[in-house]
């Protein structure tokens, strides 16, 4: 069954002269932990950014669950969750005061909420700083706030803009540790990232883009044994976007 389907993508951001997507089309399966790669500017926050509606299309379309944003928003955002690259969180308002807040946005309250923050706290190791200003945490305490914003509501499908960058390899250890046991609960994992030893051992499918298009798509392991001799998914990076450094992001 499909979570999510766009079809015919594209996107410009400067009155239709250029464009950063480009007639794109990709299926994600329920209960993948899809992962998208790609060079600095080759779409993947446009891209990932347009699946979970925070930004239009400039034409294409997109549905999740057989529901797209036009007709059916409410419905759609009760099951999705996103956390975006940059923090989305309130520096004065302490880490408990954060999560109540952005639980509301999705209706939990009263017991239940408090139930759902403390258990991420915990899962999250930060219960002992639930009371600190978020402005007093340093940038992995923050990711795994931030995780814990897009998570709270237990989203069917959870949108992810590079979860682990700029974190040690402890908290970075706890978010995927989260992230996979949503995926066994059922929550299909569609995230960006630029660590990938990370997405070879961590997504079950994995699309490489680069320049608004789609290079490859597959397991890690099939695109390894598509692109001869790559050993690891890096090889396969390097061998598909080339070595040129980019500037345009
Ligand atoms: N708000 C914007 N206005 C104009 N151009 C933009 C805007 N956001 C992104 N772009 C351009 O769109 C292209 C794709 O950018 P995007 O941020 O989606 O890439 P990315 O793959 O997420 O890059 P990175 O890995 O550096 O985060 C780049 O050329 C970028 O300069």
């Amino acid at each position: 069954m499909e979570a999510l389907k766009c079809q015919n993508l594209n996107k410009s951001y400067d009155g239709k002269k250029t464009y950063v997507i480009k007639d794109l089309n990709l299926t994600i399966e329920k209960g993948e932990i899809f992962g998208l790669l790609g060079p600095n500017g080759a779409g993947k926050t446009t891209l990932i950014s347009m699946m979970c509606g925070l930004m239009k299309p400039t034409s294409g379309k997109i549905s999740l669950n057989n529901l797209n944003f036009q007709s059916n928003p409410t419905e759609i955002q009760k099951k999705m969750g996103v956390v975006p690259q940059e923090y989305a969180l309130y520096p004065t308002l302490t880490a408990f005061e954060n999560l109540e807040f952005f639980g509301s946005l999705y209706n939990l309250k009263g017991k239940d909420l408090k139930n759902r923050i403390e258990s991420g706290l915990k899962k999250v190791n930060l219960m002992d700083y639930r009371n600190r200003p978020i402005k007093d945490f340093s940038g992995g305490m923050k990711r795994r706030i931030n995780l814990l914003t897009g998570i709270l509501h237990n989203p069917e499908i959870l949108f992810l803009d590079e979860p682990t960058v700029g974190v040690d390899i402890q908290s970075r250890e706890v978010i995927l540790s989260i992230l996979e046991e949503l995926n066994t609960g059922g929550t299909t994992i569609i995230y960006t990232s630029h660590h990938l030893s990370e997405a070879q051992n961590f997504c079950t499918q994995i699309s490489i883009i680069d320049k608004g298009r789609i290079l490859a798509q597959g397991t890690a392991e099939e695109l390894i044994n598509s692109v001869q001799p790559a050993t690891n998914l890096e090889e396969v990076f390097l061998e598909l976007t080339g070595n040129q450094i980019r500037n345009d992001a």
